[in-house]
C-alpha cells in the first residue's frame, strides 16, 4: 500500500528518535564538505603561486592576489573552525578567540611549510628519473599534492582542531589515492612515487629523505582492547621510519614499536611487524642478481612464515 508523504516523514522522524547515534541535531553546524574542498584548492594556490590558478599570475599582482586569497581563506576557515569547536562543545560557546588564534598560527607557519614543500619537490626530482622538471612535479605528481595538504592539516591537528584536518587529508585522498593521516609526523625531502594505495597512519613518525612507492602501508597491528572490550585509542600504533629509508611497492609495515632503521631498504611485497636495524635490506622472494648462497651467507634473520630475508647492504 502506498504511503502518504506525511507517513513517510513520520517514519523517518521515528527513526531519528529511535536511532540517535547518526543524528547531528541541536549541537551547531558541522564543517561543510564542499567548504573544506574549496579551502584546500585555495590553500594549494597560496602554497604554490601560479601553479594551481586558472590564469597566469604576474609578480606585479602577487601582493594583491595573496591579500585576496588570505582574506578569503581566513574568513572561511574561521567559520569552519567556530563550527567544529562549537560542535565539540555540544553546540555551546562562541569560540571566536580560539578560532582566530588557530588561524593566526596556521598562517604564520606557511613559510616553514613552503620550505618543507620545496625539499619535497627536490626529493621527487632527484628521486625519479622520469621527472623532467619541478613544474612537472608540482602539476602532475599526486604525492606532492597529498603531502602539501597533509603538512597543512598537520598544523591544525597539532592545535587540537577536530574534524577539519581529517576532512582535508580525505579530500587529498579522494584526488590522489594517497591516504596520509594528519597526525603523521613527516620530515623534509619526503617523496611518494606513483602513490596509489599508500596509507600512512596517525602515529607514524617519518624521518628525512624517506621514499615510498605505491601501495605501501605504514599501519597498525591488531588493536589493544580495554577490559570492557573497547579498542584503546590515542596510543602509538604506527611505525617509525628513520632517515633515508626507501620502501618499495605494496609493502606493509605494522606496529607502533616497529622501526625501520636509517638507510634501510624494504623491497616490494614485504610484510613486516618487527623492527629492522639501520642499513638493512629486506626482500621477499628471489633477487635474480644474487645467488641464494650469498643471501643466506649474509642474512640476519628470517621472518617466518613470510620468507623475508634481511641482511646488511
Ligand atoms: C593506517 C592504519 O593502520 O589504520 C588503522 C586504524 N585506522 C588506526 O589508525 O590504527
Amino acid at each position: 500500500m502506498q504511503k502518504t508523504q506525511q507517513e513517510i516523514v513520520n517514519l523517518l522522524l521515528d527513526s531519528y528518535r529511535d536511532i540517535g547515534g547518526i543524528n547531528h541535531l541541536d549541537c551547531g553546524d558541522l564543517p561543510s564538505k564542499i567548504g573544506i574542498a574549496t579551502l584546500c584548492e585555495d590553500l594549494l594556490c597560496l602554497l604554490f603561486p601560479g601553479f594551481f590558478d586558472y590564469e597566469a599570475v604576474a609578480s606585479t599582482e602577487i601582493s594583491m592576489r595573496t591579500n585576496e586569497l588570505v582574506a578569503g581563506i581566513r574568513e572561511r576557515l574561521s567559520v569552519e573552525l567556530r563550527s567544529v569547536l562549537r560542535a565539540q562543545n555540544g553546540g555551546n560557546g562562541d569560540h571566536g578567540a580560539k578560532a582566530d588564534d588557530v588561524c593566526c598560527k596556521f598562517f604564520n607557519s606557511f613559510p616553514e611549510v613552503r620550505q618543507l614543500l620545496q625539499t619535497d619537490v627536490q626529493a621527487a626530482y632527484e628521486g625519479d628519473p622520469a621527472a623532467k622538471s619541478y613544474d612537472e612535479i608540482i602539476l602532475a605528481y599526486p604525492g606532492l599534492e597529498a603531502i602539501a595538504i597533509q603538512r597543512l592539516a598537520h598544523l591544525l591537528y597539532s592545535e587540537g582542531v577536530p574534524l577539519i584536518p581529517r576532512m582535508m587529508t580525505e579530500w587529498a585522498h579522494s584526488k590522489t589515492g594517497i591516504d596520509i593521516h594528519p597526525g603523521a609526523q613527516i620530515g623534509s625531502h619526503f617523496f611518494i612515487d606513483h602513490g596509489t594505495g599508500v596509507v600512512i597512519g596517525e602515529t607514524c613518525v617519518i624521518g628525512t629523505r624517506v621514499k615510498l612507492y605505491h601501495g605501501v602501508t605504514l599501519g597498525a597491528r591488531s588493536f589493544t582492547k580495554d577490559e570492557d572490550g573497547h579498542i584503546v585509542k590515542g596510543i602509538k600504533r604506527h611505525p617509525n621510519v628513520e632517515d633515508d629509508v626507501t620502501v618499495y611497492p605494496n609493502s606493509t609495515i605494522l606496529g607502533g614499536d616497529t622501526t625501520l632503521g636509517a638507510r634501510s631498504t624494504i623491497g616490494a611485497n614485504v610484510f613486516l611487524m618487527q623492527s629492522v636495524d639501520p642499513d638493512t635490506l629486506v626482500i621477499r622472494g628471489e633477487q635474480p642478481n644474487r645467488s641464494l648462497d650469498k643471501r643466506v651467507g649474509k642474512k640476519k634473520q628470517k621472518a617466518d612464515p613470510f620468507e623475508e630475508w634481511a641482511f646488511q647492504i
